[in-house]
């Protein structure tokens, strides 16, 4: 079975939806959700994985530095998928879209009834103009937040798991940078963007660090992870600055933005 060429699923990360005080990035998530919306005007069915529960949460709770302890972590995002969504459901309502929560774990895709059932509720959602948008079960899959064999690892693999079961055309992972570059730019302030990575090997693995801030996870090792992923079933994946989310524009015209990984079916 093909792709559909007009479905589209963004990966959002905490970094991006988030300021350096740890509190929402209000204006970047509301530019965000208008793109989107307005991409879902122009006739795509839209994805939204979103990272962010455990930071909101973290603030919400007025903890001051990142939870260490699990049960910490598991709370916080409890306390601020809520809070998360509730934005959103606001700030996609002000464009007149609905959205839906999906939170996910690994075994919800291992059994091939759940993720049959999962499949028909992606669609049922697209068809009817929804917008779902997805994030871990944090606070019941804590082998996704800790453990190192993990399916889901990140958000960046989840949004390549659901890009998979959604056979979308396109996968965009919005980070805090611009896309993927020969060094981690943090360390090497000559590194420079590679526009295009047409096989994801180990010599393009030895060029990921991990992740850039106190609030993201992974870093690029997760997002080659996904692209690998991702591509091997056909899906274009690109790796772009969710500080300027209007790039979702070019990306669905089929113009350049960031780092493209061409799908390979
Ligand atoms: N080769 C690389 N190219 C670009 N960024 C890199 C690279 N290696 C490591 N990084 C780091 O990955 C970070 C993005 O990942 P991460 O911190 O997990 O954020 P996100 O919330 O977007 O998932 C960048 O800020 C950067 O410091
Ligand atoms: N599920 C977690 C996010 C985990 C994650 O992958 O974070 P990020 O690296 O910011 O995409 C949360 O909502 O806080």
């Amino acid at each position: 079975m093909g792709l559909y060429n007009n479905r589209i699923v963004v990966k959002v990360g905490t970094s991006t939806l988030t300021n350096d005080a740890g509190k929402s990035d209000l204006r970047t998530t509301d530019r965000l959700v208008c793109v989107l919306s307005d991409i879902q005007n122009m006739g795509y069915e839209v994805v939204l994985v979103s990272s962010g529960a455990i930071a909101v949460g973290r603030n919400k709770l007025n903890m001051t530095s990142k939870p260490d302890s699990m049960r910490m972590k598991q709370a916080a995002a409890a306390v601020g998928q809520c809070s998360l969504m509730y934005l959103y459901d606001k700030f996609f309502g002000d464009y007149d879209k609905t959205v839906a929560q999906i939170l996910l774990n690994a075994e919800d895709i291992e059994q091939e009834e759940k993720k049959e059932n999962l499949i028909n509720t992606f669609n049922a959602l697209l068809e009817m103009g929804v917008i779902p948008i997805v994030n871990e079960n944090d606070s019941v899959s804590y082998k996704e937040i800790e453990s190192e064999d993990r399916l889901f690892g990140d958000n960046d693999m989840l949004s390549a798991v659901v890009a998979v079961l959604c056979r979308a055309r396109h996968l965009v992972i919005l980070s805090d940078i611009d896309g993927f570059y020969d060094h981690d730019p943090r360390l090497y302030p000559n590194a420079k963007l590679i526009e295009q990575i047409d096989t994801i090997d180990d010599s393009v693995y030895a060029l990921a660090g991990g992740a850039g801030s106190r609030r993201g996870t992974g870093g690029m090792r997760t997002k080659l992870q996904a692209a690998a992923l991702a591509t091997s079933q056909g899906t274009d994946t690109i790796v772009t600055n969710g500080k300027h989310p209007e790039a979702l524009y070019d990306i669905v015209k089929g113009l350049h933005a960031g780092t493209l990984f061409p799908g390979k079916i």
